[in-house]
């Protein structure tokens, strides 16, 4: 089956508080967003890439391609106001509805090749492949008075992207008016009635948020290096 991947970094990155958004700070010298291609691209160049940006950013991210020679073939298409309308946009750049898109987030730079392969195989089998790990730490739940409860964590998983599916039931699940739960596009495809599928993701794979995960993000990647 045909893979897409779109890539979401229509985003304005408020909680990083720098003065670019976070997707185009640099990670040793790369803006974050090329790292996140390039393990695409790496892990099977096939993959029809497809990059949402925010439209005023295009003229920018051409100038970043051509400053640091940056050749992984991709599209642009135009962000949202919400990660909602974003996926959204970049589902309708895709004309056809046969085939597989793993939706990732521009700013999850840590993906492993073999993560993003096996997310496309479960959604090929199942018709979704959400990416999960397991918590390390115990985890309560707080109330609005003040009060806090014992949660067992073996019935919790903290969810990662990419989250993988078939186009035909994923183009089918976003054809409707965003809710204020859709925080991701598991959520979205479970609104149809349909159950997702878990799969495991790789822990190191961090959304970079705040100035501590970019901090933390340099670490990882100088320890790689030395490796
Ligand atoms: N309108 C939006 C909002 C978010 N995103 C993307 O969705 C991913 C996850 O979102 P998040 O980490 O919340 O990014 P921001 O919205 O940029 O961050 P913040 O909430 O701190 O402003 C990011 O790659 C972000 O660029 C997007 O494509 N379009
Ligand atoms: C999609 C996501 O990265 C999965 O963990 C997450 O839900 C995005 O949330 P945010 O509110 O945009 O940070």
């Amino acid at each position: 089956m045909k893979k897409h991947a779109i890539i979401v970094a229509g985003g304005a990155g408020t909680r990083m508080g720098a003065t670019l958004p976070k997707q185009y700070l640099s990670l040793n010298g790369l803006p974050v967003l090329m790292h996140t291609l390039n393990v695409f691209y790496r892990g099977n160049p096939a993959i029809n890439l497809i990059l949402v940006l925010p439209e005023k950013d295009f003229d920018f991210w051409k100038e970043l391609c051509g400053k640091h020679l940056f050749s992984v073939p991709h599209s642009l298409v135009k962000g949202g106001h919400s990660r909602f309308q974003s996926v959204k946009n970049g589902l309708e750049a895709i004309p056809s509805s046969d085939g597989l898109v793993a939706i990732h987030d521009g700013v999850r730079p840590f993906v492993k090749e073999e993560v993003i392969e096996k997310s496309y195989q479960e959604a090929e089998k199942t018709g979704s492949a959400i990416t999960v790990v397991p918590l390390k730490d115990s985890i309560r739940k707080v109330t609005d008075d003040g009060k806090s409860f014992y949660q067992e964590r073996e019935y919790f998983r903290l969810v990662q992207t990419p989250q993988t599916f078939r186009l035909d039931k994923i183009k089918q699940a976003f054809d409707t008016e965003e809710r204020y739960y859709f925080t991701d596009d598991a959520t979205v495809y479970e609104h149809q009635g349909w159950q997702v599928s878990l799969i495991p993701g790789n822990p190191e794979n961090i959304k970079i948020t705040t100035p501590e995960d970019l901090a933390y993000a340099e670490f990882l990647l100088s320890t790689r290096e030395k490796t």
